[in-house]
């Protein structure tokens, strides 16, 4: 359940985005203004969901880990590809995850099977990667590990 104090204390400040709307600039075109300004939005959404979301601090931990080991076992250029976008596959999907969760808590703040399905649906899909990634792991890290345990 998303808090909802966490997430008035990090929400960006619309006052120029609602001023602007009013004012009928929006849809603007390119400006690197604008794409900081959304990038700075985008910051803020990760930063919500890293103190937020006690799931994240397991994905970092785990992330950390998974590099840790991939350095000292001198893993290969494919197989940091593939353990780097495992890393980006469960953050993003548990960052997702978090959205649906919010929008969900907004939307109908009581129970309801169709809110529960919903979360639990976005719960499965962060966990079907979270599981997957971890077997890559085993398999990547398993055979430079076993034999350097061996010597
Ligand atoms: N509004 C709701 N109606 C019905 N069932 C709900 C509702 N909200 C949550 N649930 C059920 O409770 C489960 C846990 O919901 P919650 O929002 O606490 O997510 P969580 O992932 O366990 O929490 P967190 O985000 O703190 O890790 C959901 O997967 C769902 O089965």
């Amino acid at each position: 359940m998303t808090n909802n104090t966490e997430v008035n204390r990090h929400r960006p400040d619309v006052s120029t985005f609602k001023s602007e709307a009013a004012s009928g600039k929006r849809p603007e075109g390119f400006s690197w203004k604008s794409r900081g300004r959304s990038f700075g939005y985008a910051f803020n959404g990760l930063l919500h969901a890293f103190k937020t979301q006690h799931n994240m601090w397991l994905h970092s931990l785990a992330a950390i880990i998974a590099v840790c080991l991939g350095g000292i076992l001198h893993i290969s250029k494919t197989q940091w590809a593939v353990i780097l976008l495992c890393i980006a596959v469960v953050f993003s999907l548990e960052i997702v995850n978090t959205a649906i969760e919010s929008l969900a808590d907004f939307v109908h703040p009581q129970l309801h099977p169709k809110m529960g399905l919903v979360k639990d649906l976005a719960a499965g899909a962060v966990l079907i990667a979270a599981v997957i990634s971890f077997i890559i792991g085993c398999l990547i890290f398993w055979p430079p590990l076993w034999a350097l345990v061996k010597g």
